[in-house]
């Protein structure tokens, strides 16, 4: 294999006449946390859903774990392990008995299947409630043990489509720790989210989907400081941000940005300035008017 994980050229896969993918290209390090972003719709899913094989695409070259999507299918399957937007376990059964019925269907003995199964509810923080029926779990631990069945064999690469969508914030962050310990193992990850926070906090790598295509890649640090030094935030007397400008964070330009704001808003607006999020980014790269006004591309 070579030195990515991942590598996709000229990706190009339509649904009846809608174009959903449009020429992406993108390479994923191994031992990575890469993060996909894009506004519902944008094709995250099927391009998942493509890499790991459960989709054809019409055009272009798709390599995964150095082998061909197209013609090494089986050799692709077994190097990957995909984690969906709901959990395929078994409510009637306990999460340990999910796993050990995972852990036989994937070739293990009686024996090997116990040891492994304890390993992971004990990895995964289940070992507690191992032995109570997942009906009863919260949707933070079936998540939990989605991604542990996910593991039962060892795949080098990840896919995690929406992995924390629902949970509550003490949750997320469990699931996060839990993904930076995968990838300090050395598994790569590729997820999808739609917090940007999750992205920020996470990827080694945030790529923006929107329209088919990949609009920006980089760190999130990068991708922030395309959208400027330091955004002037105004806010009405509700405490509602009604407007968030990016600057150069230079003493003129926001000088001369608050002047000229000084004689448009309401003169009760609050001002203040903050680095720029991965909201910023987000916002500038999926809305084309701000897109063309900032002159930002990938
Ligand atoms: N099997 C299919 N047949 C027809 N259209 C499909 C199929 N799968 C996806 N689509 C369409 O392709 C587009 C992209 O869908 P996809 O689920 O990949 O987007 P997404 O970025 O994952 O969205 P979300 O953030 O809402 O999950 C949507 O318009 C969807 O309706």
């Amino acid at each position: 294999m070579g030195q990515y994980a991942i590598e996709v050229k000229g990706l190009r896969k339509k649904f009846g006449n809608q174009i959903v993918l449009n020429g992406i290209d993108l390479k994923v390090p191994q031992g990575t946390i890469y993060a996909l972003l894009g506004p519902n719709g944008a094709g995250k899913t099927t391009l998942i859903h493509i890499l790991s094989t459960l989709v054809a695409p019409d055009e272009g070259s798709v390599h995964v774990s150095g082998y061909d999507i197209r013609t090494e299918k089986n050799l692709v399957k077994h190097a990957i392990s995909l984690t969906g937007q709901f959990a395929a376990v078994d409510e009637m059964l306990t999460g340990e008995e999910n796993l050990r019925m995972i852990c036989r269907l994937s070739g293990l003995t009686t024996a090997e299947s116990r040891v492994r199964s304890s390993q992971l509810l004990h990895h995964f923080d289940l070992t507690a409630s191992g032995r109570k029926r997942v009906k009863t779990y919260s949707g933070g631990m079936r998540r939990r043990l989605d991604l542990a069945i996910s593991l039962v064999t060892s795949r080098s690469i990840l896919f995690l489509d929406e992995p924390t969508t629902g949970l509550d914030t003490i949750s997320r962050r469990a699931l996060w720790d839990i993904i930076l310990q995968l990838r300090n193992q050395g598994i790569t990850i590729f997820l999808t989210t739609q917090y940007l926070e999750e992205a920020d906090q996470l990827a080694d790598t945030v790529a923006v989907i929107t329209d088919g295509r990949v609009v920006a890649t980089g760190t999130p640090e990068e991708l922030k400081s395309r959208v400027g030094e330091e955004v002037i935030e105004l806010r009405n007397l509700k405490d509602e941000v009604i407007r968030t400008i990016p600057t150069s964070g230079t003493v003129h330009d926001m000088g001369q940005t608050l002047h000229e704001l000084s004689h448009t808003v309401p003169k009760d607006t609050r001002v203040s300035i903050r680095k720029p999020s991965m909201d910023d980014v987000f916002l500038a790269l999926t809305t084309t008017t701000i897109k063309e006004l900032e002159g930002i591309s990938s």
